[in-house]
C-alpha cells in the first residue's frame, strides 16, 4: 500500500517559458520510507480502442440499419477527413524521428481535441502538440527528443489523483517544470442533425461520464467508457453512430465535425484538472523568499494502519509520500527541511521538479 501526501510552502521565482504563470514556484519532492514501495504503486490502465480496429465497442455494426439515407449523406458530407489528423504515438514509433519546425513540441496522452491537448495549448499556445497512446509514451517522447515537453494530468478537483502518472514520475527521469490548471467544461456532442432526444448512449472517458452523472441520468442514456474524450468523438464520427453522443471539448466538435447539443453538463461547475509539465532538464530556481511549511512528517508519530489479517494488531507499513510545497530549492530553508527529512526519517528522497505555479487558473 502506498500513500501520497501533498504539502505546501511558497516564494518568488521568475517564469521560464510559459507566459501566463505566476512567479511563485513550487517544489515537488518524492519521499519514501522504503524505495521498493513505489513499485507496487501503479494505477490501472485501460487498453486503447482505436478507430475501427480491435474495438470491443458494440457501436459500429448496427448502424447502417438504424439510420436513414438523409442522415447518412449529411454525416458523410460533414465528416472531416480523419486520416489527416496526427496519429497518436506508441512505443513502436519511437525509432523514427519526425521532422519539425522551431515550435515547442508538447506530448500528451489522447487524440487531438482532448482535454489534455487543451492543457498543452493553454501552457504553450503556439506549440505543436504530439498525441500519444499512453501516458508512458508521452514521457518517452520527451526522453527521446521527439517532444520538448509532456503535459499530463496529475489530479482532478472532483476525482482526485491520477495514480498512474505519480508512478511514472518515479520510473522516468523527467523533471516537473510547470503546471497548468484547466477548468473542465464538458460538452455533449452528436453527429450533425441529431437532436438530444435521439441519443440512446453516450461515450466518453470514465471521468467525464462520472462527473456528468446528473445530466446523463435525466437523459436516460447508456454510458460507454472510452480511453479519452476526443477518441470517443473520433469513433462516433468514423462509425457514424447516429444514436450516440460524446462528452468532449468544444474543440473536439470542431475537429471532428460534430455538433454541440449541450454545454457545461458537469454536475459541479468548479471542476478543475491539474496538469504537470515535464521536461528533460530541471529549472534551476534563483530566489530567497519562502512562505511557510504547512505540514511535515512527524517523527514521533508516524502513520499507522491496522492490518486486518494480523488480528487487528496495529502494524507499521512503508510509505511513499509525494510532497508538493511552495518554495524554491535555491532557498536554504527548503534545502534544510528536505535535508532533515532525508537524514532523519526517509530512506529515499527525490526532487521531482521545481516550477512556477499556474496563477491563471
Ligand atoms: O479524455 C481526455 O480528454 C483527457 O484529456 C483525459 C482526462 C483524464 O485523464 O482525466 C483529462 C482531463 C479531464 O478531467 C478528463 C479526462
Amino acid at each position: 500500500m502506498a500513500v501520497k501526501n501533498l504539502i505546501n510552502l511558497g516564494c518568488l521565482f521568475p517564469q521560464v517559458g510559459c507566459a501566463q504563470f505566476s512567479e511563485k514556484p513550487s517544489v515537488y519532492a518524492c519521499l519514501g520510507l522504503k524505495c521498493s514501495e513505489f513499485i507496487g504503486f501503479s494505477g490501472n490502465h485501460a487498453i486503447r480502442c482505436l478507430g475501427d480496429q480491435n474495438c470491443s465497442s458494440n457501436s459500429a455494426s448496427e448502424l447502417p440499419s438504424v439510420v436513414d439515407n438523409r442522415e447518412s449523406s449529411l454525416a458523410n458530407k460533414l465528416q472531416k477527413d480523419l486520416t489527416s489528423l496526427p496519429r497518436p504515438l506508441s512505443v513502436s514509433d519511437f525509432s523514427t524521428f519526425p521532422s519539425h519546425g522551431s515550435k515547442v513540441r508538447v506530448s500528451f496522452k489522447g487524440e487531438p481535441g482532448s482535454y489534455s491537448e487543451d492543457a498543452a495549448l493553454k501552457a504553450y499556445p503556439q506549440c505543436e502538440t504530439v498525441p500519444c497512446n499512453e501516458f508512458e509514451d508521452a514521457f518517452k517522447a520527451v526522453e527521446l527528443w521527439i517532444a520538448d515537453r509532456a503535459v499530463l494530468p496529475i489530479e482532478n478537483s472532483l476525482s482526485g489523483s491520477i495514480h498512474r502518472n505519480y508512478d511514472l514520475l518515479l520510473r522516468h527521469r523527467l523533471h516537473i517544470v510547470g503546471e497548468v490548471q484547466l477548468p473542465v467544461n464538458f460538452c455533449l456532442l452528436a453527429l450533425p442533425g441529431i437532436p438530444l432526444e435521439r441519443l440512446k448512449r453516450v461515450l466518453s472517458h470514465p471521468q467525464a461520464l462520472a462527473q456528468s452523472d446528473n445530466f446523463l441520468s435525466k437523459l436516460g442514456v447508456v454510458r460507454e467508457n472510452f480511453e479519452d474524450t476526443a477518441g470517443a468523438a473520433q469513433l462516433v464520427v468514423s462509425k457514424r453512430m447516429f444514436d450516440a453522443g460524446v462528452i468532449a471539448t468544444a474543440r473536439a466538435a470542431e475537429i471532428y465535425g460534430l455538433n454541440i447539443v449541450a454545454k457545461a453538463i458537469q454536475d459541479e461547475p468548479d471542476n478543475f484538472t491539474r496538469f504537470i509539465i515535464l521536461a528533460r532538464d530541471p529549472i534551476i530556481p534563483r530566489t530567497d523568499k519562502a512562505f511557510k511549511i504547512e505540514s511535515r512528517p512527524q517523527r514521533k508519530q508516524p502513520l499507522r494502519v491496522v492490518d486486518d489479517s494480523n488480528n487487528g494488531t496495529a502494524k507499521y507499513f512503508d510509505y511513499l509520500f509525494y510532497i508538493d510545497f511552495e518554495a524554491s530549492m535555491a532557498e536554504s530553508r527548503a534545502q534544510n527541511a528536505l535535508g532533515h527529512l532525508q537524514q532523519e526519517f526517509a530512506t529515499f528522497l527525490r526532487i521531482l521538479g521545481s516550477y512556477p505555479i499556474d496563477a491563471a487558473a
